[in-house]
């Protein structure tokens, strides 16, 4: 939720909004369970579970209304519940802030919310969450909780020990698996648009920025290109080392190895084999050393760029895809041989507008009104699909996203070749669908941050690519 909340609030749906439909959604609720003449206690922790009941409050003066803060005003944590707060002590409303547990009694309300913890639950409950929790379970009021009963995980639905016992629960914008299988639960819209699920956005960088990453930390980058084209490879590399990766290699032929060491002293430019035969173009013979450099320091590979259709190429180009069972991005020429291969290997492919039709996707320039025949091609070949357009849909082969962001100028040629790195450099500390929608944010917003027009270049992409991974605001 946290994703989509951020999301939501680049589109112009700030958190605030959100909670002040959750808190109405809960006054709603409160009104159907209660009459009149009922009381109603209101009991807040100090995170946004207990500012949804503190909105709450506000929709309810025709009921008798207790506020109960669990905690000092100033140690709420966030700065909505806090804002929700004061206006409750400005309106005068009947709030009272209990500092220490043992002190806690309620006046044997009607009902009780119970809005002290929700998705933001971090292991036991604590105090005075605890005693609260005991008090709520013992009192005779029957209990509304607000989102997910504290105690509860909204995930996998393990209820702490002291966890609330709730008769009904109200939650918001979709129901979590934690509580499905609750007798009475509301599930309430609060305008959170389909637009902040389907689309991209800060709130997906923030989740991998975060930490989120599921292996260690930053990686090695191991392009496999170069041939007629050198800037391709050096792109790649280059990108995913702004990106975070920690190493960038690019293998190429002797040929051009010369031109690609001499763009940049950040990569690590190595010629294909020995280079004794001289070859300017990959050949077979050459991949079981790349198979087995790649595997041995389980780099991820950027295969494609630059590589060209030079026959011994692409027979190279399969037989890799056939002995390689690591992660490997897979762009530019190389692409059009994977649905021939059966590999071991877990791909990103990354096709533009002829290459995904080459694949068997729909040759389109409106890939988002195709999104159901993309996510069929991901599922026929097995692999995440990022098909790039002026809107890139992303696919797992059952979940679909689209990125809107860039600009026009990214039809500039080597913008593909540094997405392909930013989705390598990602996919060490990511899920092969994550990766790939980061990756698409990440390239566009590095373009946007640009603001050059028509006049981009795909070199100074990686100026603003790390900006771009550090998400925050992008209002
Ligand atoms: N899109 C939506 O669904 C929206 C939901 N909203 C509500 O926001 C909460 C999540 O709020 P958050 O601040 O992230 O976390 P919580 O309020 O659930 O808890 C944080 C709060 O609790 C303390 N805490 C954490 N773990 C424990 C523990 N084990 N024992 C005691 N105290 C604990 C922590 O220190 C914080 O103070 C969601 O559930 C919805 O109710 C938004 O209002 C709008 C959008
Ligand atoms: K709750």
């Amino acid at each position: 939720m946290a994703t989509v909340d951020h999301n939501a609030a680049a589109l112009g749906i700030p958190l605030r909004v959100l909670m002040e439909s959750s808190g109405n959604a809960v006054a709603r609720r409160v009104q159907e369970l209660t009459d009149p003449a009922d009381s109603v206690a209101l009991v807040c922790g100090r995170g946004n579970n207990g500012g949804d009941a503190l909105v709450a409050a506000r929709f309810l003066d025709d009921r008798e209304v207790t506020v109960y803060l669990l905690g000092r005003p100033e140690s709420i944590t966030t700065d909505i519940a806090r804002a929700n707060w004061e206006a409750l002590e400005q309106v005068e409303s009947g709030i009272r802030t209990v500092a220490d547990s043992r002190a806690f009694a309620l006046d044997d309300p009607d009902l009780v919310v119970d809005a002290m913890l929700g998705t933001g639950i971090t292991g036991d409950l604590r105090e005075p969450e605890a005693s609260v929790a005991r008090a709520i379970n013992d009192a005779a009021a029957s209990v509304l909780a607000v989102d997910v009963p504290s105690g509860v995980d909204a995930d996998s639905g393990a209820a702490e020990a002291d966890s609330v016992g709730a008769d009904h629960v109200v939650t918001f914008h979709d129901l979590k698996p934690g509580i499905a299988d609750h007798p009475d639960v509301t599930v309430a819209d609060i305008g959170i648009p389909a637009a902040a699920e389907e689309l991209v956005g800060p709130g997906d960088v923030e989740v991998l920025g975060a930490g989120g990453s599921q292996k260690g930390e930053s990686g090695r980058t191991y392009v496999i290109g170069g041939g007629p084209y050198t800037g391709a490879p050096a792109l790649a590399g280059g990108a995913s080392l702004s990106a975070g990766a920690d190493l960038a290699f690019v293998a190429c032929p002797e040929s051009v190895f010369d031109p690609i060491a001499g763009y940049s002293e950040d990569l690590i430019v190595q010629p294909y084999g020995d280079g004794a035969d001289g070859a300017d173009h990959l050949t077979p013979e050459q991949v079981p050393d790349l198979v087995d450099v790649a595997e041995r320091h389980d780099d991820v590979v950027v295969l494609g760029p630059g590589l060209g259709r030079h026959p011994e190429t692409e027979a190279a180009a399969r037989q890799f895809l056939a002995e390689f069972s690591g992660t490997a991005v897979v762009d530019a020429d190389a692409l059009a041989l994977v649905p021939e291969v059966e590999t071991d290997a877990t791909l990103v492919l990354t096709p533009n507008r002829s290459e995904l039709a080459e694949l068997g996707g729909p040759d389109v320039d409106d890939l988002a009104a195709h999104t159901d025949e993309i996510r069929d091609l991901a599922a026929d070949l097995g692999h995440t699909v990022l098909a790039k357009g002026p809107h890139d849909v992303i696919t797992d082969g059952e979940r679909v996203r689209r990125c809107r962001a860039g600009t026009p100028g990214m039809t500039v040629g080597g913008t593909g070749d540094t997405l392909a790195g930013v989705v390598a450099a990602l996919l060490a500390r990511a899920e092969p669908f994550e990766a790939a929608c980061v990756g698409s944010y990440v390239n566009g917003r590095a373009a946007e941050l640009l603001d050059r027009g028509a006049g981009l270049r795909a070199t100074e992409l990686q100026e603003t690519i790390p900006v771009a991974l550090q998400g925050g605001d992008d209002e």
